[in-house]
């Protein structure tokens, strides 16, 4: 006999309560527009496609109606939330809804809304090595120039051997037990940390490396936003999708 049990629910915390300093005058950044659809929308059906089946948004809860209105056709089902001072508190914000909202979730990814299209495959990636056992996993990138690291004095640098090099992107997977424990831990500690991993490797747990893709870029300035459409546009001509 075997069992017809569906899979288990693979919950996502997408953080989206940024202020967008870098990106200027406009819109809050989550609620650019690429191709009539809200940068948010795009992260959250991104996440939908590789098989992500909840999402909690953390945004700024001022915006609400505004998100509200972003994520109404959204491909699964969502609940927003008030986000923090830094990313790291917006996380555990949301860490405390998914408690809520998905009582029973073993698996937690964490997001930004800030990067729309990472591929279906990059998030399916995440998931399986979740499901695998590893605890904590964040894709990555080569790094494609030379890296130099300031060192000593005005204008001293050193050339950095940038095949030892990753550039960490989301969405980043963890066990949903040990990513509290990390957050509890960075809380308690006064620790101040840019992404997820660093939290779990701050309590020993270990973070496994899967591919990411150039797709998955952060809308970080201007520059990017521009990247962030023509990766659109040829999502659109590639699959004939019109938003
Ligand atoms: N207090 C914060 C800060 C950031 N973020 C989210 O974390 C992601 C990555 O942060 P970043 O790209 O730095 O966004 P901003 O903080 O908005 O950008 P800036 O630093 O230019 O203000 C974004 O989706 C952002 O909305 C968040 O939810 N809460
Ligand atoms: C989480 C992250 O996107 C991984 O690269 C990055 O650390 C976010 O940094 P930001 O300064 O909050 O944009």
């Amino acid at each position: 006999m075997t069992s017809s049990a569906s899979p288990e629910p693979v919950v996502a915390v997408v953080v989206a309560a940024g202020s967008g300093v870098r990106l200027g005058a406009g819109a809050p950044k989550a609620l650019r527009e690429i191709g009539g659809r809200a940068l948010v929308a795009h992260a959250v059906n991104a996440l939908a496609a590789g098989g992500v089946t909840r999402v909690v948004v953390v945004s700024r809860l001022e915006l609400a109606d505004d998100f509200d209105r972003a994520l109404a056709d959204a491909t699964i089902p969502w609940t927003l939330v008030g986000g923090g001072a830094e990313r790291q508190d917006s996380v555990a914000n949301g860490l405390a809804e998914v408690a809520r909202v998905e009582p029973g979730a073993r698996h937690v990814l964490v997001h930004d809304a800030a990067r729309p299209f990472v591929p279906a495959t990059v998030v399916a990636a995440v998931v399986d090595a979740l499901r695998a056992g590893a605890p904590a996993v964040i894709p990555v990138t080569p790094v494609v120039d030379t890296i130099r690291a300031l060192s000593g004095g005005p204008g001293a640098s050193a050339v950095v051997d940038r095949s030892v090099l990753r550039a960490v992107q989301t969405p980043q997977g963890f066990d949903l037990a040990t990513l509290v424990r990390a957050h509890q831990h960075v809380r308690s500690e006064g620790l101040a940390v840019t992404d997820d991993a660093m939290a779990c490797e701050a309590i020993g747990a270990a973070v496994t490396l899967v591919e990411g893709s150039r797709d998955a870029l952060k809308v970080t300035d201007p520059f990017d936003l521009e990247i962030a459409e023509a990766v659109w546009q040829r999502r659109r001509h590639l699959t004939g999708e019109t938003r």
